[in-house]
């Protein structure tokens, strides 16, 4: 148990942003303590799952041919119903580690990640827990292409131009890149720019974060409130937007308020 002098010393420590993400976050690190279903500090984790039933429920209503995240890093849990939905489930990140682990788990390889609990807990959701192998099966096949990505960048999946999605996703990835200082009302319009005309753009993260860890390695991120996210995202050119939003218990991995997902239309 840490204790708040604990923490203020962490606090203390150097925070890592930008181009430092290539060598210090670790891949390994990160699912083990953000995802492991079986941890015992059992509020995190049942948040964890309400932040899945979240990003659930604001895809589930979304279809379309193809789907892209941004800054997925290793994770594949917020796009299990997307399948349902979509064609082509595309997948990118900044850090080569994390593409590797996507890529890894696809091909089905040894020792990687254990998603099925996340598979249960979706086909639980959509009422029929006893289908989550099938629909695994089916996210595999649909999980077609894994990109590198800057959404700092212009076209973030530069140099690779794609056609214009149906639904661009993105969860907490937009904050943490712009820890570096990068304008973050620029990183949601270069983010925009992939997306179709009519197409759905579903932002999820937490609010008010200035610092989140990961085996024992601190990240800048931008810690920015619900009026600036949807200004960036109204002055994107996108409407009808929606904001869902939860509480997030005290942790030791940050100092973040509330998650929230946001919904909205090109
Ligand atoms: C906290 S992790 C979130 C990963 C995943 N979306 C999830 O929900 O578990 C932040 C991710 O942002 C990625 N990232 C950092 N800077 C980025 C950038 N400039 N462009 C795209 N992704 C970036 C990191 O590699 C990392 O995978």
């Amino acid at each position: 148990m840490s204790t708040n002098k604990d923490s203020e010393a962490q606090y203390e420590q150097v925070l890592h942003d930008g181009e430092e993400y290539h060598s210090l976050f670790d891949t390994q690190a990160y699912l083990k303590e953000y995802y492991r279903s079986d941890l015992p500090h059992i509020g995190y984790v049942e948040n964890r799952d309400e932040s899945k039933l979240f990003t659930y429920r604001a895809l589930s209503g979304v279809k379309g041919e193809m789907v892209l995240d941004l800054g997925s890093g290793p994770s594949i849990n917020n796009h299990i119903s997307a399948a349902n939905w979509f064609n082509e489930l595309i997948f990118s990140d900044f850090t080569a580690s994390n593409r590797e682990a996507l890529q890894k788990w696809k091909d089905g390889e040894m020792d990687v990640f254990d998603w099925d609990p996340a598979f249960k807990h979706v086909a639980g959701l959509e009422g029929d827990e006893i289908m989550w192998e099938t629909d695994k099966e089916n996210f595999r096949k649909k999980m077609t292409d894994i990109y590198a990505c800057d959404v700092r960048k212009d076209n973030p999946l530069h140099p690779v131009i794609c056609e214009p999605f149906d639904c661009v996703t993105s969860f907490f990835c937009l904050e943490q890149a712009c820890g570096d200082g990068t304008d973050f009302e620029q990183v949601i319009k270069n983010v925009s720019s992939l997306l179709k005309d009519g197409g759905v753009l579903i932002l999820g993260n937490v609010l008010d974060e200035t610092r989140y860890k990961i085996g024992g390695v601190w990240f800048r991120t931008l810690g920015v409130g619900k009026e600036t996210i949807i200004k960036g995202v109204e002055k994107a050119g996108l409407r009808d937007i929606k904001w869902y939003s939860c509480q997030t218990p005290e942790v030791q991995f940050s100092d973040a308020t509330d998650m929230y997902v946001l919904v909205a239309r090109k």
